[in-house]
């Protein structure tokens, strides 16, 4: 194992290092056949040879104290404030972000890893530039669980074997190395296309416990929902988790991503019109989340909703009433659905969050109990795009580029997440704008004015935004944006050659 970035002793210890080095060289094989296994796309179906596992009378693990009731979780990156307003924020759990909301720049791997470190502890304290002092103001605070990369992402400063470590076994190893003897190693897993990523996921958490001497089923996850054919096995990822599982997670951003990605090229019929007309009452956007809730709660696993993207603005409050509007109708169908909790992206959005959740929930800890027999949902229920309608426009196609690119210069300079236009922006949506405007010139989709999306039109677009940002990062924004749109051959990731980038 080679440190080919700046060394920190506190994390890198030798037998850290050690320790993720037995989970990669146990796993990265493993890991490379699954991802080159996603480029087969067939069509989409609940799996016959898993039949045996939908139908069987099964429940997963029951829930630790700590996750019985999820009813807010603030979500947000491992930077040292944004720790310690989210351990402040009043909510039940914080998602501490290491994807969708992180660039994954060496020192914000690391550095999240120190304060998650000292998080766990409730020893974390900041200084801001402007001298401003942040510290913890007395619990209870919420229980962190900590999201890795997803499996498709390397992490080059670490080297084992010659080859890069598996960004994902990277940030699980350290956090689980460092933090596991406090008694709460406690996951969120995104990105899985296939109940095998699930299963290797439990090796890897079966052979972490073992090696630290920590009993099987300490760890639990949750598994974000978040990709189109994922959505076909939600039983079969519970099931191959179970000892380990605490629930599913209906990532919207991610999942409308996935389905673009994984139609782009299937005709009309799956085409998506401008992102702001797909809310999560198109009727594909309901079975997907009926499913989850009915399929979690006859496992016994939590459902957790997912993100509105309206941000408050402290300093605007028509923003601000807009935003909280918004999100109170989000979390009040999430909570008549059955969900036990949903997420928030700001400090600001916790007590209407809570109130939502508690109103439903009175002194119940959560809805496990609500069963959803009622609920039936076909493969053509979840694949009903057409259904949606919806129109592509001219607004649409500059919404695009302007939020991919302004998102890319944020990523690039450390930031992954952003407010843009008083929306929560980060990759899972900043994928969204770059595959819905690939989709659009591949499947040659006439926008409402009747101008067809083509590459020039795009390119057009794309130069006049560039010429309305500055910084050092602007051209390389502008080009990655380029690249991922208006490639032949749909780039798989974004952050795969952003990466590159950095
Ligand atoms: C699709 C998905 O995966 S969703 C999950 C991944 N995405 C996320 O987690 C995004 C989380 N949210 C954020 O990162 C932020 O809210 C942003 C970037 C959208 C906006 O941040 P800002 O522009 O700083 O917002 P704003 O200025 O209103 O923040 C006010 C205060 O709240 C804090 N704050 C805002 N959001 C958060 C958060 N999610 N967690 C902790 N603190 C937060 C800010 O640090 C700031 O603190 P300060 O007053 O002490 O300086
Ligand atoms: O990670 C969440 C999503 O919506 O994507
Ligand atoms: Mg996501």
């Amino acid at each position: 194992m080679r440190v080919l970035g700046e060394n920190h002793e506190q994390i890198l210890t030798s037998d850290a290092l050690e320790f993720v080095a037995k989970l990669h060289r146990a796993h990265a094989a493993r890991r490379d056949e699954l991802i080159a296994r996603r480029r087969q796309r067939g069509t989409l179906d609940f799996l016959p040879e898993t039949a045996d596992v939908r139908a069987g009378d099964w429940q997963v693990a029951e829930a630790p104290e700590p996750l019985r009731d999820r009813r807010v979780e603030i979500t947000g990156p491992t930077e040292r404030k944004m720790a310690i307003n989210a351990l402040n924020s009043g909510a039940k759990v914080w998602l501490a972000d290491l994807e969708d909301a992180n660039t994954p720049h060496w020192d914000n791997v690391i550095q999240g890893q120190v304060n998650l470190y000292d998080a766990a502890r409730e020893t974390i304290e900041y200084t801001s530039p402007e001298g401003k002092h942040y510290a913890l103001k007395g619990g209870p605070y919420p229980t962190v669980v900590v999201r890795p990369r997803g499996w498709h992402l390397d992490e080059r400063h670490l080297e084992i074997d010659g080859k890069p470590a598996v960004g994902a076994l990277v940030d699980f190893g350290l956090h689980f190395f460092h933090n596991a003897s406090l008694g709460r190693p406690y996951y969120y897993l995104p990105k899985m296309e296939h109940h095998l990523e699930a299963r290797l996921w439990n090796d890897v958490f079966t052979l972490a416990q073992q090696e630290l001497g920590v009993p099987h089923g300490t760890i639990r996850a949750t598994v974000l929902i978040e990709t189109i054919p994922a959505a076909f096995q939600m039983d079969e990822i519970l099931h191959e988790l179970r000892d380990h599982a605490s629930g599913l997670n209906a990532g919207r951003w991610d999942y409308l991503f996935s389905i673009i990605k994984y139609f782009r090229d299937a005709g009309a019929d799956f085409v998506l019109p401008d992102r702001n007309s797909v809310t999560m009452t198109a009727p594909f956007m309901r079975a997907y989340t009926e499913l989850l809730v009915q399929t979690c709660h006859k496992r016994g696993a939590f459902a957790m909703g997912g993100m509105a993207a309206f941000i408050p603005n402290r300093r605007d409050p028509e923003v601000t009433e807009n935003a909280l509007k918004k999100v109170r109708e989000d979390k009040s169908r999430e909570a008549g659905d059955g969900f036990d909790g949903s997420w928030v992206a700001h400090p600001d959005l916790v007590p209407v969050c809570r109130e939502i959740f508690d109103g439903v929930l009175g002194d119940r800890p959560n809805q496990l109990g609500k069963q959803r027999p009622e609920v039936s949902v076909t493969a053509a229920d979840l694949l009903n795009i057409k259904a949606l309608g919806g129109k592509a426009t001219r607004a649409g196609v500059e919404s695009a580029v302007d939020v991919g690119v302004r998102y890319l210069v944020s990523w690039l300079s450390g930031n992954g997440a952003a407010a843009i236009h008083n929306l929560m922006e980060d990759a899972a949506t900043a994928e969204i704008s770059r595959s819905q405007l690939w989709q659009w010139i591949n499947n040659k989709v006439v926008l409402e004015d009747g101008t067809q999306v083509t590459a020039e039109l795009v390119r057009d677009v794309l130069a006049r935004t560039r010429a309305e940002l500055s910084g050092p990062h602007a051209d390389v924004a502008a080009e990655l944006f380029e690249q991922v749109t208006l490639s032949d051959d749909f780039v798989d990731f974004l952050t795969l050659p952003a990466y590159e980038r950095i």
